[in-house]
């Protein structure tokens, strides 16, 4: 049906004022052509084509056009799995020149290739088609164009093809390959280019060698046609400011960038800037600091994850925060691990990256906040924070970062399992109202079975050990249960639990009243080895905007300050350091069972509105919330705070599935995480001890670690933590160590920074 409406010879193309503006200036020859292939390109993918279709890849010009010119019947052949090339541009005739250089003289006299070597061309909006050959324009860099000539160059890194038995176990590579071409006339050349340039493909136009060369003369009405070249428009060259740490991937970051990369982006016609870091903390000063009219086309980080988390960090703390989040990255990967690169736009290799930053276009992606409650300092991260055996093994690895290089993570990985500590949490968690709407019902259905058996239960279980009197355990049941004193009576506070469905506006603050008259309770989930008792959560759940940079004694807001928040997690945290909790199983909890539909949520497909969209906000005391003055509690089982405590082996959140680049695409952290889905997914791997730990990290080798009994999965809107008194205080974000002081929170803030380039087809 769509190929019958695109093969109609009356119905437009989406290029047709394109085709006829080329044909237009391209006379009747090239008309003819037109109309004769309206129909689409198709390049077939299945049977006995595959092979066809990789015979007549661009890398094969080697062979003689002539005999090519048999396989051009198999590329109008319609077939219904085919995918279409893309509609036609514009077509003519061209000779595809094997000599690397010709003579201005040549050109000039229309001697070089014959005209008898002259096959049919095509440029559609996907590739440029001669003869047999398709090359797609994914792969087309720029194309070079000496004015008034007849030839251009088109510059392309195609994938190098292997043979089938190194394929499987090799990863695709490019490699720069120019084609040039000859059209019939200089006029013809030119229209070619533009049609190029039309297809966003950069052109480096060249000057006239009389320009540069010695013949130079004095007659400056030649010299002024030479430079006049009003036919061609083309993109501007971006200004981009490239911060490359020279310690990144053992040193050889700086070699990638000058060998690999520079070559692409200098083909593209970028204007560079390029600054290396001169140590640790560099980056994020230079960024919080620059003036973006230097580089209003993006900063591209040469590194791996740790530079492009303080080029992000530099860019959040700065006051002109619209702006600073209106500037892309673009990321090369060259460090240890490339995970927000490698997982969110499918590239892991330098060329390729680099070639999806030429290509252009953004992503948008979700950024998390981890604020400290007390002091109130905030570091961002776009891919993981962890807590717990990861972050010991952070914070090992840099004693051995000099001995061991890239191995030194595997061997502090290896001394930490010898001596593994255990690590107990507190653990407070938002899910997502689609978290909630799935695991809804059977929480409502086996709430009372559920929680209050199970808690009946554990309290008895920890009565008996700790000798507490069954009788304050059940009043304790009570309590808990009780909507009356989930307002917070029992430890004294003010607060109710407030808490938005969605994270946009929890977030963003967007509609704080609405928030004020909702107030929710805390679901207590059971576990075996947690005691739980109600806890308010005065921070998590009131919203009002503030600019991230500031320090909680800035803030403008009046009436409760966060050290109510801080005071009433303390409150209840001393409520909980009462009663240890020693047990080492964990046990999904009802909730934790329920299977979530999880959903990809909303997907980036048109340019975002960067201007004051979705400014930063963290979530703190709605507006008019005065000291002292208490809230009418309202429960709400929309507005779920869930509470943990015990032993975990980690405790990761995950902004995006956080694939490792040397890993096979199953092996994901959180395989249901989406970078712009508006939640982070928390992994709690429960428990302690080696075993349980060998048995987690082989499960993750193969993409089975969900289904581990001890380890449970649940997509958030916010999350705080805690580390018990005798737990390490570490926490990566982004492969970034920091230490935990008191209690933090991880919060989400959608949509804050763009990538540069849109995700390989393989990604969407
Ligand atoms: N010139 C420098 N000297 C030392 N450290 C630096 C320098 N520039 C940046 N850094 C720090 O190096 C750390 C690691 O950087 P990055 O992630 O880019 O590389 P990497 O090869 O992936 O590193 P790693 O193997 O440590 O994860 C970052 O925390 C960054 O702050």
């Amino acid at each position: 049906m769509l190929k019958s409406v695109l093969e109609h010879p009356n119905v437009p193309s989406p290029t047709g004022f394109l085709h006829r503006y080329v044909h237009r200036m391209s006379g009747k020859h090239s008309q003819t052509e037109t109309i004769q292939q309206t129909s689409p390109v198709v390049f077939s993918e299945t049977g006995s084509k595959v092979k066809s279709s990789e015979q007549i890849d661009a890398n094969s010009t080697s062979e003689d056009p002539v005999k090519l010119k048999a396989h051009e019947h198999r590329l109008d052949i319609g077939d219904e799995k085919s995918s279409l090339l893309g509609y036609e541009v514009f077509s003519g005739k061209l000779v595809l020149d094997k000599k690397t250089k010709t003579s201005g003289d040549d050109e000039q006299t229309g001697s070089g290739p014959g005209n008898s070597d002259s096959i049919d061309a095509k440029l559609t909006t996907k590739a440029l088609i001669w003869g047999s050959h398709v090359l797609s324009l994914e792969d087309v860099i720029s194309i070079s164009y000496g004015a008034c000539f007849r030839h251009f160059t088109v510059h392309a890194y195609s994938v190098r093809r292997r043979s089938y038995g190194l394929s499987c176990f090799m990863k695709p590579q490019r490699s720069q390959k120019d084609f040039r071409f000859v059209a019939s006339s200089s006029e013809e050349a030119i229209k070619w280019v533009q049609s190029f340039a039309d297809q966003q493909c950069y052109i480096n136009c060249l000057p006239h060698p009389m320009m540069s060369s010695k013949k130079q003369t004095s007659n400056l009405v030649v010299t002024e046609a030479l430079y006049d070249l009003p036919y061609i428009k083309c993109k501007s060259p971006p200004r981009l400011l490239v911060i490359l740490n020279p310690r990144s991937g053992h040193g050889r970051s700086s070699k990638v960038f000058h060998n690999q990369v520079e070559p692409i982006f200098k083909l593209a016609g970028f204007k560079m800037e390029v600054v290396k870091t001169k140590y640790a903390g560099h980056a994020r000063e230079l960024v919080s600091t620059i003036d973006f009219s230097t580089c209003p086309e993006g900063i591209i980080c040469v590194g791996g994850d740790g530079i492009v988390n303080e080029v992000l960090n530099g860019l959040l703390i700065r006051d002109d925060q619209k702006e600073a989040i209106s500037v892309p990255i673009g990321i090369i990967p060259a460090g240890s691990d490339n995970s927000l690169v490698w997982t969110i736009l499918g590239v892991r290799d330098p060329i390729s990256a680099a070639m999806t930053i030429v290509k252009g276009g953004l992503t948008a992606t979700d950024v998390f906040a981890v604020e400290w409650i007390q002091t109130g300092a905030i570091h961002f991260g776009t891919t993981v924070s962890y807590f717990g055996f990861l972050s010991d093994v952070l914070e090992l690895s840099e004693k051995y970062q000099k001995r061991f290089g890239p191995l030194r993570y595997f061997v502090a990985g290896f001394l930490k399992f010898l001596c593994l500590p255990k690590y107990s949490f507190e653990l407070e968690y938002l899910p997502t109202s689609k978290e909630l709407g799935n695991s809804k019902e059977k929480v409502l259905e086996n709430q009372d079975k559920i929680v209050m058996s199970d808690l009946y239960t554990d309290i008895i279980h920890e009565s008996r050990k700790e000798g507490i009197p069954r009788a304050s355990s059940l009043s304790s049941i009570d309590s808990i249960m009780s909507p009356d004193r989930m307002s917070g009576g029992d430890i004294g506070t003010t607060g109710s639990t407030v808490a938005s469905n969605e994270p946009s506006d929890y977030v963003r603050g967007l509609d704080p009243k609405l928030k004020h008259l909702s107030s929710g309770r805390n679901t207590l989930v059971s576990e075996p080895d947690e005691v739980l008792h109600p806890q308010p959560h005065l921070s998590a759940n009131f919203n009002w905007p503030r600019t991230r940079s500031k320090s909680r004694t800035d803030k403008t807001w009046t009436g409760l300050t966060v050290t109510n928040d801080s005071r009433c997690s303390r409150g209840a945290t001393s409520l909980y350091d009462k009663e240890d909790i020693s047990s080492t199983v964990s046990d999904p909890g009802p909730v934790w069972d329920s299977e979530a539909k999880w959903d990809t949520g909303p997907k980036w497909d048109a340019e975002p509105n960067w201007e004051g969209e979705n400014p930063i906000e963290l979530p703190g005391p709605p507006d008019g919330l005065e000291l002292g003055m208490k809230l009418e509690p309202v429960p709400s089982l929309e507005d779920k705070w869930f509470v943990k405590k015990g032993k975990f082996l980690g405790v990761l959140v995950c902004n995006h599935s956080c694939k490792t680049v040397q890993s096979l695409s199953s092996q994901v952290v959180a395989p249901k995480a989406v970078h712009d889905d508006n939640s982070l997914d928390l992994l709690l791997v429960g428990g302690s001890g080696r075993l349980r730990l060998l048995r987690f990290l082989i499960c993750l080798q193969f993409g089975r670690h969900l289904s581990l009994p001890y380890v449970d999965y649940v997509k958030v809107k916010s999350m705080k933590i805690r580390p018990g008194l005798t737990t390490h205080n570490g926490c990566g974000i982004d492969g970034e160590l920091v230490h935990v002081k008191g209690q933090i929170m991880c919060s989400l803030l959608p949509d804050q920074c763009r990538l540069i380039g849109r995700p390989a087809q393989h990604c969407k």
